[in-house]
């Protein structure tokens, strides 16, 4: 039995995928995966006997990505699974910025009597708004989200400019070539009325808009930051509101400073938070650890290599390990000692770790502790693990 411990709420369609001949949910002190969502993994420490951590969703900024790798545990996220709810809430706070939707409610809440039909006509003047429709929208990462929110506010009808260096072949081909890209990001600044941001928060991407960059924009733009905390300067965020250098802020992530603040639109990090999406994200999520635990491929992992072989034999030893030369070389050596025949073998590696998987016949439990103790002496491997077929 392998234990699966979870954190957050996990949508029940995504722990229903574990079946319960070979899988606990939170049943142990020593689970086998953990299935996550923002639950921050910097404080809550995770033991040796976790050999993967899949987040549902697609920030991994709350993981410890190097403390991972060195414990030869396998992270997974999964790309695109809350996109469109994202894309959605977008569109619906680009709205809710130019139109006075929450003022007027609440005005016309406040009305009493039978003459209301006529108060609100009367009243609707102060109730003013402008249109998206042929404003310039910057887009600042155009991966899952932005490549989504680039068509959703073309389709608004207004002008699309996007900005991502590193964007992937899969996310380019999504993008439709009627998309301008900036130069760089001072162009995107300079040419926009709203900027949104879709970038992942890396230590590159930390204060990716502060004093300079803000000051880069359009006088009473309007910057929408759905990303992550810390990718905007918040001291600078603030100034450039008090200043009224930017007309508003509307964000996912917060402090009392930016809540309080009477130009900005707070939601409390609801981006992903739909049915569908967690649906998604939650299968996704259990079908890739699953992959894992029972076949040692990796798919959609942010800190190992993709490594997919077919399972044709009875069993497969898998090897994390550092990425340095004649690894697979002095593997081989131990098995060819211990007599073993290898029916199919690949290695990958990904920045300083490889992962090496072997197939093999059957190998008695006592052969494969004697041969698992001397791989692991190799200074270099880190986690050493059996898969029986169908077990
Ligand atoms: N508010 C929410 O609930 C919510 C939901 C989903 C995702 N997110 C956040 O949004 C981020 C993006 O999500 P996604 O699904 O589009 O991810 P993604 O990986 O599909 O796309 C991210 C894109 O950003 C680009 N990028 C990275 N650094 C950049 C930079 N400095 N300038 C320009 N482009 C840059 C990458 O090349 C990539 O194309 C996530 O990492 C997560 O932090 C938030
Ligand atoms: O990175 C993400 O996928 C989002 O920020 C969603 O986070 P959540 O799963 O905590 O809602």
């Amino acid at each position: 039995m392998l234990d699966i411990k979870t954190y957050n709420m996990i949508a029940p369609e995504g722990t229903a995928e574990f079946p319960a001949d070979k899988y606990t949910i939170n049943e142990t002190d020593k689970p086998a995966a953990l299935l996550i969502r923002s639950q921050d993994m910097h404080k809550t420490r995770f033991g040796t006997s976790v050999l993967a951590i899949a987040r549902a969703g697609v920030g991994v900024n709350n993981i410890p990505l190097v403390e991972a790798n060195s414990n030869g545990t396998v992270v997974f996220n999964t790309p695109g699974s809350n996109a469109n709810a994202v894309k959605e809430l977008i569109v619906a706070m680009l709205i809710l910025a130019t139109r006075p939707v929450f003022s007027s409610v609440q005005w016309a809440k406040k009305l009493n009597g039978a003459d209301v039909s006529l108060q609100t006509e009367k009243g609707k003047n102060h109730f003013a708004g402008t249109e998206l429709q042929g404003k310039t929208i910057g887009i600042i990462g155009l991966g899952s989200v932005g490549s989504r929110v680039a068509r959703a506010t073309a389709d608004l009808g207004m002008h699309v400019i996007g900005y991502d260096p590193y964007i992937s072949v899969e996310h380019a081909w999504r993008l439709s070539n009627d998309i301008p890209r900036a130069k760089d990001l001072s162009e995107l600044l300079q040419k926009s009325d709203y900027v949104t941001i879709h970038i992942p928060y890396t230590e590159g991407n930390k204060d990716l808009i502060s004093s300079k960059e803000l000051a880069e924009l359009k006088d009473g733009a309007i910057l929408l930051n759905y990303s992550r905390w810390g990718i905007v300067n918040e001291n600078a965020v603030i100034d450039a509101l008090d200043s009224h250098k930017i007309a508003q802020y509307l964000t996912d992530f917060s402090s009392e400073k930016v809540i309080k603040h009477e130009s900005t639109i707070v939601t409390p990090h609801i981006g992903g938070t739909t049915l569908e999406a967690e649906i998604n994200g939650a299968i996704m999520a259990a079908q890739t650890l699953k992959k894992y635990l029972e076949t040692g491929n990796i798919v959609n992992s942010v800190n190992f290599p993709a490594v997919e072989m077919p399972f044709d034999s009875n069993f497969r030893i898998t090897l994390i390990h550092q990425n340095v030369p004649n690894m697979v070389g002095r593997i081989t050596t131990i098995l060819a000692k211990y007599d073993i025949n290898i029916d199919n073998m690949i290695n990958r590696s990904r920045e300083q770790i490889a992962y090496t998987m072997i197939d093999t016949d059957n190998i008695s439990e006592k052969t494969f502790n004697k041969l698992k103790n001397e791989l692991i002496e190799i200074s270099e491997v880190i986690r050493v693990r059996e898969i029986r077929k169908n077990k």
